[in-house]
């Protein structure tokens, strides 16, 4: 077998459980079972310039590799290309775009230090696995140092249609060096459908099934859901967890119900659309005031973006209305906290929340979906309720799938999974359980690495 080099923006520190992000999440999952090297931005912002080298660390069978980036390429990449042009087009938020010339520019020197920092450290035979928006030209930077390895290609994000696409500067560019891989992996049909229809619209490329014939070369394309570590994720929502006990106790004897939300405070995740839901909830069906909370946990994530900031404060100052209006001495509604909370804690509060709220406007895929129904109980399971614009809908068809731009829609389900007979809970517990079961983080890898490593076409 050979070596597989992952690389990404971001690596993940393999023993720590505080860190969100589902790429980290996902590819952490996948590579502690393989083996092999990650490569990624240590997350430093130095003022000066470093050499090549990557820092290499060994965590088990992983070898993580690390390399600083200048302030300068921390704006102009990771915030600015990146982050201010590619996250909002990709998750079709053309208002939210805001390019300047030097984006540009940083995005392709930064992918130039990611190849330099990867040639030191190349074999002849390993295979390399490049991840996400930020490093879209890093495989035409390699070809270009003389690397002839395989090189697949996985978007964690949604891939927008052409005529979205068409917004963003230099897109003709951006999909010819998606075509420098040997293979393009996507989260759903949807994204893989768009980048098919591009390529044959716009650079007029033939298709024979899902592979892309570029020239003489020919790339696989393919759909390749990512999953979670099912078992792990469930034994951890089963640890005992005193100060969730405690507070799942109180709650009990109230005969309260909890509905939960987890997601870093990105515009993406539809928090103050949620929020609303819960307060229609509340106005519709008023048997629930005093009887449901909703806790919604919002990680800090790309603060100094404007877009992240004011999105802040509009879920501040929404939750701050709702318990203003509705709040009693002995009841909050919505409890909200802006922090990180390790997975372990998650997964114990996954457990006993009786609703899975996510709600996302548009997301690649959400691993939290499969997360809250990996914790739950077969004995009293909980219900999720899912918006048709994350790629889990794709898969997790027995959810409750709402439209997360109509709150009436999102209360009636929030008031249906409150109200759902114990026997229709465990019939789609079951049913969403043996779906992410199936396509599981081994399934992932396994399945990604077969269409690199064996040159298998993926079915159309
Ligand atoms: O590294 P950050 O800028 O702090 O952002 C965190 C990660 O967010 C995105 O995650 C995506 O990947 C998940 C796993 O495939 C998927 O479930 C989710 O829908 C995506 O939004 C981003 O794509 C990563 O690169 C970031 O590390
Ligand atoms: O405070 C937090 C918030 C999130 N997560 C984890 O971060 C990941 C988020 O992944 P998802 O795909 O839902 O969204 P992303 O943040 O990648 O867009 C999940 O594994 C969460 O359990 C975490 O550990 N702590």
């Amino acid at each position: 077998m050979s070596r597989l080099v992952i690389v990404s923006n971001r690596v993940a520190d393999l023993t720590n459980t505080a860190q969100a992000g589902g790429l980290a999440v996902g590819v952490g999952d996948s590579l502690r079972q393989r083996g092999g090297v990650w490569l990624g931005w240590d997350g430093q912002r130095l003022k000066y310039e470093e050499p090549p080298e990557p820092r290499i660390r060994k965590m088990g069978p992983v070898s993580l590799a690390t390399i600083p980036l200048t302030q300068q390429d921390y704006d102009e990449y990771y915030l600015g290309f990146s982050n201010s042009v590619l996250w909002p087009l990709f998750h079709y938020r053309l208002d939210l775009v805001d390019y300047k010339s030097e984006f540009l520019e940083g995005y392709r020197r930064v992918n130039g230090k990611f190849a330099d920092a990867l040639m030191t450290i190349l074999q002849p035979d390993d295979v390399i696995w490049i991840h996400d928006y930020h490093l879209i030209p890093l495989a035409s930077e390699l070809r270009r140092r003389g690397c002839t390895q395989r090189m697949g290609f996985f978007l964690h994000i949604p891939f927008p249609p052409p005529e979205i696409l068409a917004a963003v500067p230099r897109h003709k560019w951006l999909v010819e060096c998606l075509l420098d891989f040997d293979v393009i992996g996507f989260q759903t049909n949807t994204d893989l459908g768009n980048l098919q229809h591009y390529v044959a619209d716009q650079l007029g490329c033939e298709m024979s099934g899902n592979v892309i014939r570029t020239g003489e070369r020919e790339v696989i394309s393919g759909c390749f859901p990512i999953g979670i570590d099912v078992d792990a994720f469930s034994q951890m929502a089963q640890r005992p967890n005193e100060e969730v006990q405690i507070e799942t106790h109180r709650r009990r004897v109230l005969r309260r119900k909890q509905i939960i939300g987890v997601d870093r405070l990105d515009y993406t995740k539809g928090l103050p659309d949620r929020l609303r839901a819960f307060e229609r909830l509340l106005e519709l069906y008023p048997e629930h005031v005093k009887n449901v909370a909703l806790i919604q946990i919002a990680t800090p994530t790309r603060e100094e973006v404007e877009a992240y900031a004011d999105i802040r404060r509009e879920l501040e100052a929404l939750s701050g209305a709702i318990n203003g209006r509705y709040a009693d001495f002995n009841w909050t509604p919505v409890r909200y906290m802006y922090r990180t909370v390790p997975r372990d804690a998650l997964a114990a509060l996954f457990r006993v929340s009786q609703v899975g709220f996510v709600t996302p406007l548009r997301d690649g895929m959400n691993l939290v979906a499969k997360e809250y129904v990996a914790a739950q109980s077969m004995d009293d399971p909980g219900v999720l309720v899912l918006s048709k614009f994350a790629g889990a809908a794709e898969e997790l068809r027995e959810a409750l799938i709402v439209n997360p731009y109509d709150s009436d829609d999102m209360a009636r389900a929030l008031n249906r999974a409150l109200t759902m007979s114990l026997e229709e809970r465990q019939e789609r517990q079951q049913a969403l359980i043996d779906r992410i079961r199936e396509k599981d983080a081994n399934w992932w890898l396994k399945s990604f690495m077969d269409a690199l490593e064996n040159r298998n076409p993926v079915p159309a």
